[in-house]
């Protein structure tokens, strides 16, 4: 049985509860990881139930003629096609069945070994379409493709091994209200987006609440992305240093940073590993020449790594500083790193954020002051 979401949740057991009682499981399972470390209760952001996704990737099924979207993972004995998506915002939504309709009427050179389709959505209806295919892609694709752009107002691209064809842009132009501020971020195609930006100003507007308690110093950020929390972070501390391993990324931050007028945050392509060498003064990067790492006193950090959590040296590094926001999509690595950091550190808050409604997924969120 599958949910009718269209999600992950296939394998989560949720399908079958309704929403509360979903959030109420996410709030129960981080509540027993954090125990050793927090007693109070967590603070929990909830999600809308339908229509939160700006980002979602489908694959192709082929039945003789006829294209459909498909379930993630399509099997040799058949697929499960998609007839409804409530997940997805509704840029994505009324632009996906259209899509369809018109690969379906196409000749063939919109459909000719398609296998996915990937949305990236703005909650102004900007809509960036990637198509994947198995083949080459020529000048009669293009032609078709632009003229896709036209019927659906949106933005094409078309990729296969080797080849990427952008016919006005790679990326798109989010623009989120946060503490009741404008604030405008660019979003790559090939770069890492948050998936639900109701809850994702949530989860920016917590760590604000958090960066307004201390209100002096430096801050340091590591794995920023395109500086979804640096750009609204940075207006509650005097200068900002902000890292993140993706060139594209980077490129997205600095673009981000001319947009929204921020003039205090220095951003650098590394690694956490290499940002941990370098301020430890461990090793010298030509990427950091222009920068008087010396010169921040930092007293506050936030982190925000992937699954796998934070290695020994971030959370060595980051043991040095005063308060600490520790944003996570894995509690049990969240947990696993509290071990270390609460030997120096009290946990002061905890949230979790439902990103990712209808799987058993959870975001969640700490903050933590020297002892
Ligand atoms: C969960 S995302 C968070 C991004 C950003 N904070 C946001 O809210 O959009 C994790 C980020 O870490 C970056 N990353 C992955 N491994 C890294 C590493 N070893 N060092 C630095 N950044 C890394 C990824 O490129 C990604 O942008």
């Amino acid at each position: 049985m599958t949910c009718k979401h269209f999600g992950e949740c296939g394998s989560c057991g949720l399908y079958d509860k309704s929403y509360t009682q979903q959030l109420e499981y996410k709030k129960g399972k981080v509540s027993q990881l954090l125990a050793p470390f927090y007693s109070n209760a967590l603070e929990v952001f909830d999600s809308p139930d339908s229509a939160y996704r700006a980002r979602a990737e489908f694959r192709i099924w082929h039945e003789g003629e006829r294209c459909d979207y498909a379930m993630g993972n399509i099997e040799k004995n058949g697929a499960v096609t998609i007839g409804e998506c409530p997940k997805v915002i509704e840029p994505i939504q009324k632009r996906m069945w259209k899509l369809l309709e018109k690969i379906n009427a196409s000749s063939g050179v919109l459909k000719n070994r398609l296998f996915a389709v990937e949305f990236l959505a703005t909650t102004t209806d900007e809509c960036l379409i990637t198509m994947l295919y198995h083949r080459k892609l020529d000048e009669a694709w293009t032609e078709e493709a632009k003229a896709l752009e036209k019927e659906l107002d949106a933005k094409i691209m078309g990729r296969s091994r080797k080849q990427k064809v952008v016919l006005s842009d790679e990326f798109v132009t989010e623009q989120l209200t946060i503490d009741d501020k404008p604030f405008k971020y660019v979003q790559y195609e090939s770069g890492f987006t948050q998936p639900n930006p109701q809850v994702d100003v949530k989860m920016i507007e917590w760590a604000i609440k958090q960066a307004k308690k201390v209100g002096y110093g430096d801050f340091l950020e590591s794995y920023c992305g395109l500086g979804n929390f640096t750009l609204p972070l940075s207006h509650y501390f005097e200068r900002v240093l902000a890292t993140e391993i993706s060139k594209r990324s980077i490129q997205a931050a600095l673009r981000n940073c001319e947009l929204n007028n921020v003039e205090n945050i220095t951003f650098a392509r590394l690694a956490s590993e290499e940002m941990t060498e370098a301020l430890q003064g461990k090793r010298e990067f030509n990427r950091l020449r222009d920068i008087d790492l010396g010169s921040y006193d930092f007293s506050t950090v936030l982190v925000d790594p992937p699954r796998a959590g934070l290695d020994e040296g971030t959370i060595q590094l980051i043991s040095d500083i005063e308060h600490i926001i520790y944003i996570s999509c894995n509690p049990e690595t969240l947990a696993r790193d509290l071990e270390t950091l609460t030997q120096t550190h009290e946990v002061l808050e905890a949230a979790i954020y439902d990103q990712f409604p209808h799987t058993d997924h959870v975001e969640s969120g700490v903050f933590l002051k020297k002892k």
